[in-house]
C-alpha cells in the first residue's frame, strides 16, 4: 500500500482527479474496450468529482467510454431521495460529464430480491472484464464501502446491516437524526474491491486519523476492513495532513520520502510497474505531443518512446522522434514542452 500525503482536501482532490485522468487517458478507452471505474459516495470524493467535471469541461478528459460501478446504496429509501447514492452521483458527477447513463451501475436498494440484485451486480462487473480502478473513501471505523467492522475479507456484493457508528456518522446527511438513516445497505464486498486492478482511497480530516492509523500501521484486520488493501498489489491512500495525525512520524516521513525519491529519480512511483513500463514521465506544467495539449503526466509509449524527462529538470522543447534522439533545447519561456513525433 502506498500513502500520498497532501496539505489539504483541495490538493488531495487535485492529486486524485489528475491520477484518474491520467489512468483513463493512458488506457485510451473505446467502445469495444471501455475503462471500468469503481466510485464511492460520501463527502470525501465530492471535490474529486468537481475537479473531474472541470477537467471534462476543459476538454481534458472524456467519460464517453467509461463504465462505472458504485460501491454501495442504502436499502429502503426511494431512488430519488436526496440522500440516496443514486441522487448523490447524478447530482455531484454524472449529470455534469458525458458518461452514458447505460454505462452507470448503481445497486438498487429497492429491488424486490436484494440478494439477486447483488449477484447481478457482481456478474455485471465480471462481464465487462473487472474494475480497472476503484476509488474509495474510508469510514471513521475503518470501513471501505459499507464493509463494517467484522465483515469477511472474502466478502462479495451483499446486503449489510450498518454499524451504529456509521449510522451516527451518516446522520449528518439526514438532519442529524439517526432514526432517518437507513439501517441497511447493499455494498460491494472487500473481495470485490480487492479484485480491482487498482484501488485509490481518499482519507480526509482528523476524524479519519484513527482509522487510517489502524489500516496502515496495523496488520490486516477484519475489524478495520480497509486494512485488507494491504493485500492488494496496487493500492494507494491519498490523505490530507489531518488524516495522518495518528500515524507515527516515521511512517509519514517514510511515505513522503518514497514520493520524493521517486520524483528525483524521474519516475512516478505511484504508477504501477506494469503501467509504467514503456511510458515516459513528463513533469512540466503542460506538454504538447503531436500538436495535442496533454496534462503533465505519462505519455503513451508511441508518443514519446525514447525519452525520459526527469522530474525537476528544466522545461525543455524541441523536435523529438521515435527513431532519432535530437538534443532537446531549453524553452526560453520555461513553461512548455513541445514533443513532435
Ligand atoms: N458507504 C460510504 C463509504 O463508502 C464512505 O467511504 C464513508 C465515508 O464518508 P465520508 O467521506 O463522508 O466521510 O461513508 C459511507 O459510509
Amino acid at each position: 500500500m502506498r500513502l500520498i500525503v497532501r496539505e489539504d482536501s483541495t490538493s488531495v482532490a487535485e492529486y486524485v482527479a489528475d491520477y484518474i485522468t491520467t489512468r483513463i487517458k493512458e488506457f485510451g478507452p473505446s467502445l469495444s474496450r471501455p475503462f471500468v471505474l469503481g466510485l464511492p459516495t460520501g463527502s470525501s470524493p465530492i471535490e474529486v468529482y468537481r475537479v473531474l467535471t472541470a477537467k471534462y469541461k476543459a476538454g481534458e478528459i472524456s467519460f464517453e467510454h467509461v463504465i462505472t460501478f458504485n460501491m454501495d446504496e442504502y436499502v429502503g429509501i426511494p431512488r430519488d431521495h436526496p440522500q440516496s447514492y443514486h441522487s448523490f452521483m447524478w447530482h455531484y458527477f454524472f449529470s455534469h460529464v458525458n458518461v452514458r447513463p447505460e454505462n452507470v451501475h448503481i445497486l438498487n436498494g429497492n429491488a424486490e430480491d436484494l440478494e439477486s440484485e447483488c449477484a447481478q451486480f457482481e456478474a455485471a462487473i465480471k462481464e465487462v472484464g473487472g474494475i480497472d480502478l476503484f476509488l474509495a473513501g474510508i469510514g471513521e471505523d475503518g470501513h471501505i464501502a459499507f464493509n463494517e467492522p467484522g465483515s469477511s475479507l472474502a466478502s462479495r456484493t451483499r446486503v449489510k446491516t450498518l454499524a451504529y457508528d456509521t449510522i451516527l456518522a451518516n446522520s449528518r446527511f439526514f438532519d442529524n437524526d439517526v432514526n432517518q438513516v437507513p439501517k441497511m445497505a447493499l455494498t460491494v464486498g472487500v473481495q470485490t474491491i480487492l479484485d480491482a486492478r487498482e484501488v485509490v482511497t481518499i482519507a480526509l480530516g482528523a476524524r479519519k486519523a484513527v482509522a487510517l492509523q489502524k489500516c496502515i500501521e496495523l496488520g490486516v484486520n477484519h475489524m478495520w476492513t480497509l486494512s485488507a488493501l494491504q493485500l492488494h498489489r496496487h493500492s494507494m491512500v491519498v490523505a490530507d495532513e489531518d488524516a495522518t495525525l495518528e500515524l507515527q512520524v516515521k511512517t509519514v516521513k517514510y511515505f513522503k520520502s518514497i514520493e520524493k525519491v521517486a520524483r528525483e529519480e524521474g519516475f512516478d512511483q505511484a504508477l504501477p510497474r506494469h503501467l509504467r513500463q514503456g511510458t515516459r514521465v513528463v513533469t512540466c506544467s503542460e506538454t504538447k505531443a503531436n500538436g495535442r495539449t496533454m496534462s503533465p503526466v505519462a505519455l503513451k509509449p508511441n508518443e514519446v518512446q525514447p525519452y525520459l524527462l526527469r522530474a525537476n529538470s528544466p522545461v525543455l522543447s524541441g523536435p523529438i522522434s521515435r527513431s532519432t534522439t535530437p538534443e532537446p533545447t531549453l524553452d526560453s519561456m520555461g513553461s512548455r514542452i513541445e514533443i513532435r513525433a
